[in-house]
């Protein structure tokens, strides 16, 4: 990418501070008794509750022994790299587009600051089936299926292989959180097994001149339900605490997903879980690649929080909105630098004023 050119350089309130806190990271998980066929119900129970500890606390935890085989993940990150390591022009060739959102593209603007990073999105669902326009009164969709690059060849093969075993592990890991809820295992399947818009994105963070400037990722909250991210030996992501607003390094653990709860759990939970800010540093030494796993649901899927965790004591806190609408209009604030501000849940809260005048009155009424 060359020199830092303007566009990506950050407002002085949100540039990395280059030394690295030292602090009690967030919590590691162990899933090997969830992973197991006959685990007993002490182990369950004990696994359910540190779910729910890490996503009241962090909204962010790491997994080991999770089921997905090394040799997967390793498959598609030696893919994945030798993609990135071609020039620009061949990896032009399969460029995302007007027409397709899927693809290479190296512009990606987060709150309207150029992201130093390139990427490679594929879609899990194919064809998936999207808004065809951000304009909430066409209701027309358009299908998008994937564009794989000649070279590697290997790599269409590694990225489906690797889709079949973590969209295993986001079922799991779905079943733990929606108990962790005290909501039936199953409670959130329905949401994704049709029509899911789940994506993988292929992260490749060059080397950077200006790493106190430009950041690989700027602060941002996942708009999906829960992202499972595997990063390299490298380093970068940063995790905003909750009890102090600081910003924690994410050590890097061989072999270990990061996941964390996006913006629709923190919806359907009411806020009992929250979609927490994370960002990504870049250095001048070392490149870095990651791979977050999107888990979405199906395009009509209408967002609100969930019947079983309100009651009138504790009101919704969110109006409705529709997924698809939701994405493609975040999509589109994150390929131009719009003046607007993009769009986020929280301009679906509900006034909270309001709202307990309501539930005063019919507390008065009843
Ligand atoms: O690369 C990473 O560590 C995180 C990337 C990320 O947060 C994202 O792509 O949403
Ligand atoms: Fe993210």
């Amino acid at each position: 990418m060359g020199e830092v050119d303007p566009s990506f350089i950050q407002e002085p309130e949100h540039r990395p501070k280059l030394a690295v806190i030292k602090a009690e990271g967030i919590p590691q998980i162990d899933l090997s008794p969830f992973i197991n066929s006959s685990p007993s119900a002490v182990a369950i129970d004990d696994l359910i509750s540190q779910v729910r500890d890490a996503c009241k606390n962090w909204g962010f935890f790491q997994v080991i022994n999770h089921g997905v085989p090394v040799d997967v993940r390793e498959k598609l990150q030696s893919a994945a790299k030798k993609f990135f390591d071609q020039p620009l022009e061949e990896k032009k060739k399969v460029k995302r587009g007007e027409g397709n959102p899927f693809g290479y593209y190296d512009t990606e603007h987060t709150k309207n600051v150029r992201d130093w990073k390139e990427v490679f999105d594929f879609t899990v669902e194919v064809p998936t089936l999207m808004p065809a326009s951000y304009e909430s009164d066409d209701e027309q969709t358009a299908e998008y299926s994937n564009q794989w690059p000649d070279h590697p060849p290997e790599l269409r093969e590694a990225s489906e292989e690797y889709v079949k075993e973590v969209e295993k592990l986001s079922y799991r890991l779905l079943e733990l959180i929606s108990m962790s809820l005290n909501l039936p295992a199953n409670r959130f399947e329905p949401f994704f097994s049709k029509d899911q818009t789940s994506f993988v994105r292929l992260n490749h963070y060059p080397p950077c001149p200006a790493p106190d400037l430009a950041l690989g990722v700027g602060r941002h909250k996942d708009a999906g339900a829960l992202t499972i991210l595997a990063q390299d030996e490298v380093g970068g992501l940063e995790v905003k605490r909750k009890t102090d607003g600081e910003w924690i390094f994410v050590k890097p653990t061989p072999n270990s997903f990061i996941i964390n709860v996006g913006d629709i759990i923190q919806v359907w939970s009411n806020d009992m879980y929250e979609s927490v800010e994370h960002r990504v540093k870049v250095n001048s030494g070392r490149e870095r690649f990651s791979i977050p796993f999107f888990l979405n649901p199906a395009h009509y899927t209408v967002v609100a929080p969930l019947a079983e965790l309100t009651d009138e004591r504790n009101p919704a806190k969110y109006k409705s909105y529709n997924w698809g609408k939701f994405f493609v209009t975040r999509k589109r604030s994150n390929f131009k630098k719009l003046d607007v501000e993009n769009i986020q849940i929280y301009h679906f809260k509900k006034p909270e004023l309001e709202d307990n005048i309501v539930s005063l009155i019919e507390n008065v009424v009843v």
